[in-house]
C-alpha cells in the first residue's frame, strides 16, 4: 500500500465505505493521511446517568441491562440498547451499525460517549462511541482527532481508518531539502502526518501542524510564482483607450461614489489602456462597494466593443449580478446585450447563451465558472472579472492562457489583509484598496446574548418587519445531526413558520438546495416576498439585498470572527439602521469575550487582529478566520510568520534552481506537481 493506493485496498473499506469517502473528496491513501482533523478534544471524567447533563456531550459510565435489539423493519438498521434505572431510563440508539449487538454485553460494564438529549421521561442518545474502561482510561489520556464529516461519514470511521494507513504504511515521505527544514525548524513530515492526526501531546501536535501549515504556504507561494512566469506581463491587443462614456453612468447613479472608489476606477482605467494585460485585486471592507466599480470597468469595456465577464463564486450571486445588471441597463436606457451563464441553466439556455457569447459585441457576461469549464468561444473577451476567492483567479488565468487570450484580469477580495501578507498571497497582482465605506451609513448595532434572549429577539424582528424592513437568522447546520451541538435551518425555520404565523413568510436557503431553488428563495427575498431567511452561510458572500435591516446569529461561537465580520456585512447596506445579534451558545465566557470584539468594531481588519491576542497556545486551530484561500490547515492571519518564512524560501528555490532540477528539489518538485493537480480537483477544473 503507498500513498496512491485506492482506499479499497484499506483494510476494512467496502463499497459502502468507499462510496462515503469518495463523496467527501478522498479517493485515495494520500488523501485520508491529508483528511486532517478541524479540532481536537479530550474526553472528559465519565459520569453515573443521573449526572448526565441534557443537550451536551456526556461520557456515561453504566451496566448495560439487557442485550441489544434490532428494530425490525427500521430502514437504518437501528440497534437499541438501555441503561440507567426504572427511573432513569437511558436509551442508546446506534443506525447501520448492526455489529453492535454482538459487541455489547448484558451486565457488563462501559463508558458511552455522546450527546445526551432528553425526551419526555426518558434521555436519549443517538450513535454514542463506546469504550470499556480501562480503554477509556488510556483514550482519555490523549488529545483525541476530531474530523470534519459529511454525508454518513463518522468520527471512528475515520479514525480507525487513519489507524489503519498509518500502521500498515511505512511513511517515507519526506520531500523538503534537510537544509530548508532544519533552518525552519520543521519536524519531519512523517512525524507530522503521525501527530497531526494523533498527537502524542500538545506539544507535538503544534510542531505537527507548524510543519504542515507551512508546507501548504510553501506549495501555494511556489505554485502562484510559477504560474505567474507563464503569464508574466502579457501584452494584449485590448487596449482600452480613455473614454467618458461611463461619466454617464455616474451621473444617473442615485448616489455618488467614494474617493476611494474612484481611485481603484482609475488604476483600472490606467491598467486597460496601458497594452499589458491587466491584473490588478480590489480589496475592500464588506459593503464598500466593490460591485459597482466592477461594473463600470464592465461598461468601459462593453463601450468600445469588447466583452467584459463577470465570474462569480456561486449561482445565486451570479444570478443577483446579472439582476442587478440588466436593471442598471434597463434604468440607464443602455442596450448592451447582457448575457447569463451558469451550470443549472437548461441546456436550450445554454445553447442560447453560448450562441450570444460567440456573436455579440460589447457584451456584458456574468456568470459561474460554467464561463471557463464548459466551451464557449468567446467574441474580443477584453475583461475578466472574478468575485472573491483569489484562487479560482489563479486557475481561471492559467485556462485563458492557454487557449491563447489574454483579458484584462480583475479580482475582487473583501478579506481584510494586511499589506505585506497580501503582496506574498497575490505576488502576482497589483492592489487597489477601497478603504471608505459609503457617507451616510449608519454603523450596525451590534449585541452578545444568550439563548434567553430569543424571545425578545423574535420580538424585534417582527417589529422590523411591520416597519417594511426584512431579517435574516443564520444557523451553522442544516439539518439536525447525532454528533454536533447547534441549531439548524430545517428545524429552525419550521418552528419559526408557526411562531410568526401569519405575520410574515419565513424561508429557508441552505447550500444542500438545488440551485433552481436557491434562487428562487434568494429572489423572492430580493423581492420582499420571504421577510425573515433562515439560512447556513450561504448567504455570507456577497449577498446584496439592502432593506434587510437584522441578521440573527445562533451558534455564533462557532464562527470565526471574519466570517461574521462577512455575515454581518449581509445587513447595513442601505440607509436605515440595522441590526447584528449575536447568540452564544455556548455559555462559555472566553467565547462572549472574543465576540465583544465584534461589538466593538467594524473595521475587518482590526477584527482579525484582536481576534488572534485573545487565542491561547490550546487553541490549536483556532477558527479559521477566512476560506477565500481555501487552506486545509492554515490562516493566513494566525500563521502570518510561517507565511512570511514560506515565502523566503519560496524566494531562495526559485532563484536557485529555476525549474526545481537539482537533485535536492527532485521530490519538492513530485510534490508541488501532485499539489496542483489535487489544486485542480478540488475546484473541479
Ligand atoms: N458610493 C456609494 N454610496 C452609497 N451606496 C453605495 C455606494 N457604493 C455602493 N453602494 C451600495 O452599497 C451596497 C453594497 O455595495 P456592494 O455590494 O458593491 O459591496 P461589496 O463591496 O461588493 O460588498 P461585499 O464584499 O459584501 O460583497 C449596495 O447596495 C450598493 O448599491
Amino acid at each position: 500500500m503507498n500513498i496512491d493506493s485506492s482506499i479499497r485496498e484499506i483494510k476494512g473499506i467496502g463499497t459502502k465505505t468507499e462510496e462515503l469517502f469518495r463523496n467527501a473528496g478522498v479517493y485515495t491513501v494520500g488523501d485520508i493521511l491529508l483528511y486532517f482533523p478541524r479540532d481536537y478534544e479530550r474526553y472528559p471524567k465519565p459520569v453515573a446517568p443521573a449526572e448526565a447533563v441534557a443537550d451536551r456531550k456526556n461520557a456515561i459510565v453504566a451496566k448495560l441491562r439487557q442485550k441489544p435489539v434490532l428494530i425490525p423493519g427500521s430502514r437504518l438498521n437501528m440497534v437499541t440498547a438501555e441503561i440507567g434505572s426504572d427511573d432513569l431510563r437511558f436509551r442508546l440508539s446506534w443506525f447501520r451499525s448492526p455489529f453492535v449487538r454482538s459487541l455489547l454485553k448484558p451486565g457488563k460494564t462501559y463508558i458511552f460517549y455522546g450527546i445526551v438529549r432528553q425526551k419526555k421521561q426518558m434521555f436519549t442518545m443517538d450513535q454514542p462511541e463506546i469504550f470499556e474502561p480501562e480503554k477509556y482510561e488510556a483514550v482519555s489520556a490523549t488529545l483525541q482527532p476530531v474530523y470534519p464529516l459529511s454525508g454518513g461519514l463518522n468520527n471512528h470511521l475515520i479514525q480507525r481508518t487513519v489507524q489503519t494507513c498509518l500502521k500498515e504504511m511505512a511513511l517515507t515521505l519526506e520531500y523538503l531539502p534537510e537544509e530548508l527544514r532544519t533552518r525552519n525548524h520543521l519536524c519531519e513530515y512523517n512525524f507530522a502526518i503521525e501527530n497531526i492526526h494523533f498527537p502524542q501531546d500538545e506539544e507535538s501536535c503544534i510542531a505537527a501542524r507548524n510543519r504542515l501549515v507551512f508546507d501548504e504556504f510553501l506549495f501555494f507561494i511556489l505554485s502562484m510564482r510559477f504560474g505567474r512566469e507563464q503569464s508574466a506581463q502579457f501584452e494584449t491587443d485590448y487596449r482600452i483607450k480613455d473614454h467618458d462614456f461611463t461619466d454617464h453612468i455616474l451621473r444617473k447613479l442615485p448616489y455618488q461614489l467614494t474617493d476611494a472608489q474612484l481611485r481603484a476606477f482609475e488604476d483600472i482605467k490606467k491598467d486597460m489602456k496601458s497594452g499589458c494585460a491587466m491584473q490588478r485585486l480590489i480589496q475592500g471592507d464588506v459593503g464598500s462597494g466593490k460591485t459597482i466599480v466592477a461594473f463600470l470597468a464592465m461598461f468601459h469595456a462593453a463601450h468600445q466593443g469588447y466583452q467584459a465577464a463577470l465570474m462569480a463564486p456561486t449561482d445565486v450571486l451570479a444570478r443577483q449580478h446579472y439582476e442587478k445588471l440588466t436593471a442598471l441597463c434597463r434604468e440607464q436606457h443602455l442596450s448592451f446585450p447582457v448575457v447569463l451563464l451558469t451550470g443549472s441553466l437548461s441546456a436550450r439556455q445554454k445553447r442560447e447563451a453560448f450562441e450570444m457569447l460567440a456573436s455579440s459585441s460589447g457584451a456584458l457576461i456574468v456568470g459561474t465558472h460554467a464561463l471557463i469549464q464548459e466551451k464557449p468561444e468567446y467574441k474580443n473577451l477584453a475583461l475578466v472579472i472574478t468575485d472573491e476567492q483569489h484562487r479560482f483567479g489563479v486557475k481561471q488565468r492559467e485556462t485563458f492562457s492557454k487557449k491563447g487570450m489574454h483579458p484584462h484580469i480583475l479580482v475582487m477580495s473583501a478579506t481584510p489583509i494586511p499589506r505585506t501578507l497580501a503582496i506574498i498571497l497575490y505576488g502576482d497582482l497589483d492592489i487597489s484598496v477601497i478603504d471608505q465605506v459609503p457617507a451616510r451609513r449608519l454603523p450596525i448595532k451590534n449585541c452578545v446574548v444568550d439563548t434567553g434572549f430569543r424571545q425578545k429577539a423574535y420580538t424585534f424582528i417582527l417589529k422590523e418587519i411591520q416597519a417594511g424592513h426584512q431579517a435574516y437568522v443564520i444557523c451553522p447546520f442544516v439539518e439536525a445531526s447525532e454528533t454536533l451541538e447547534g441549531e439548524n435551518v430545517l428545524d429552525y425555520s419550521a418552528q419559526l413558520k408557526q411562531l410568526f404565523g401569519a405575520q410574515c413568510t419565513v424561508g429557508c436557503l441552505h447550500g444542500k438546495m438545488k440551485p433552481d431553488e436557491k434562487n428562487e428563495i434568494m429572489e423572492a427575498f430580493l423581492k420582499n416576498e420571504i421577510q425573515v431567511l433562515v439560512s447556513t452561510t450561504v448567504v455570507e458572500v456577497g449577498v446584496d439585498v439592502p432593506n434587510a435591516t437584522v441578521i440573527m446569529i445562533e451558534n455564533a461561537e462557532r464562527f470565526g470572527l471574519a466570517q461574521l465580520h462577512q455575515l454581518r456585512g449581509r445587513v447595513g447596506r442601505g440607509s436605515a439602521q440595522s441590526y447584528c445579534i449575536m447568540i452564544d451558545g455556548s455559555g462559555n465566557k472566553k467565547q462572549n469575550k472574543r465576540l465583544e470584539i465584534l461589538n466593538k468594531t467594524n473595521d475587518g481588519f482590526e477584527i482579525a487582529s484582536q481576534d488572534l491576542k485573545l487565542r491561547g497556545p490550546g487553541d490549536f486551530f483556532g477558527i479559521r478566520q477566512s476560506g477565500e484561500f481555501s487552506f486545509r490547515l492554515a490562516d493566513i492571519f494566525q500563521d502570518s510568520d510561517l507565511l512570511k518564512k514560506a515565502a523566503y524560501e519560496a524566494g531562495l528555490v526559485i532563484k536557485e534552481d529555476h525549474q526545481l532540477e537539482q537533485e535536492c528539489n527532485f521530490k519538492l518538485k513530485k510534490r508541488l506537481e501532485a499539489y496542483k493537480k489535487d489544486f485542480s480537483r478540488q475546484l473541479n477544473l
